[in-house]
């Protein structure tokens, strides 16, 4: 069932504070068309170390685009679309742990969806799909981010439940409460459906979230604000970079890779008889679910 010789694409998801990436060869900024409507931005292909990298800014370049009117569709069938297997995702989150201080980076492993505005899945009627999300991030895309920050020095924290609220306005201090009594680590607007989408597209995907505030409820910090969120983002910017580029060499040269079970996500989730399929909806998902649907 494993998907086998697939060459390994890494992409990443760049978010608040992160519009490009350094250090990249052979760069090129190109549009991909995407039958779900149009991506945040084009798509920047590069090489490291020889190995070929996508990245795609998920507010667009310059911030332009909300949480709330993201493609989270679009980007995901795109980077599928142009043969990414792992997606990396670079978020700027709030903190709702006193121990999980500004600078610091968390690779977290479970979500809290409570956005309620966005279009969650490619399937739908004409074409059925439940996916497991139990497990929401791979483990072992987890496992290398966590030894490249280890090889580069840098401080992450492995575990941590990701609360995804609607936005745009930053929470109340009643919600910023509530979710601290659920167990929350860290708060942000944007890794669902992005993770939800990504497992339903077979694609590894794993969040690095990078701390810039306390949000609301700590009687000893502000009330999070956008201006503190960027000099935040700033300051970090560099350790960012420093993590995604070690960490290529380890993504590139796992060969448990094709074995993952992220990349066989559909197998036994696809419900809708072949009798009864949309033939415009199964076009749609050419990309997204071209392993099974093609086959
Ligand atoms: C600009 S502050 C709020 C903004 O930052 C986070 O986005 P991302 O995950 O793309 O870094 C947060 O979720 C909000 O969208
Ligand atoms: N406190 C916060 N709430 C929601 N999104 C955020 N992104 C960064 N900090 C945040």
């Amino acid at each position: 069932m494993a998907q086998q010789n697939k060459p390994q694409v890494l992409g990443v998801i760049g978010g608040s504070g992160v519009y490009d990436i350094a250090g990249l060869t052979n760069t090129r900024w190109q549009k991909v068309s995407s039958p779900f409507g149009e991506p945040s931005d084009e798509l920047l292909f590069g090489e490291l170390n020889g190995q070929q990298l996508v990245f795609l800014p998920r507010h667009g370049r310059g911030h332009r685009i909300p949480p709330s009117e993201i493609n989270f569709r679009a980007n995901i069938d795109a980077l599928k679309r142009v043969g990414v297997t792992d997606i990396i995702s670079v978020s700027a989150v709030g903190s709702l742990r006193e121990h999980l201080r500004p600078g610091m980076f968390v690779i977290v492993d479970q979500f809290i969806d409570r956005t309620f505005a966005r279009n969650k899945s490619f399937f739908g009627t004409g074409m059925v799909a439940h996916v497991s999300m139990a497990r929401p991030v791979c483990g072992r895309l987890g496992d290398h981010i966590e030894a490249a920050a280890k090889a580069a020095g840098i401080e992450t924290i492995r575990g941590g439940t990701y609360l995804v609220m609607e936005g745009l306005q930053f929470s109340s201090l009643a919600e910023s409460e509530l979710y601290r009594s659920w167990n929350c680590d860290v708060i942000g607007m944007t890794n669902m459906p992005e993770a939800k989408l990504a497992r339903e597209a077979e694609l590894c995907y794993a969040t690095v979230a990078m701390v810039t505030d306390y949000d609301c409820w700590h009687p000893q910090h502000d009330d999070v604000t956008v201006d503190t969120i960027v000099k935040v983002l700033l300051a970090n910017a560099d350790k960012a970079r420093a993590l995604v580029k070690a960490v290529a060499p380890f993504a590139f040269n796992d060969q448990a890779a094709d074995q993952c079970s992220c990349r066989t996500a559909l197998q036994y989730a696809l419900i809708t008889a072949p009798e009864a399929r949309d033939p415009e909806v199964m076009k749609m998902l050419d990309a997204v679910a071209g392993r099974l649907l093609n086959a």
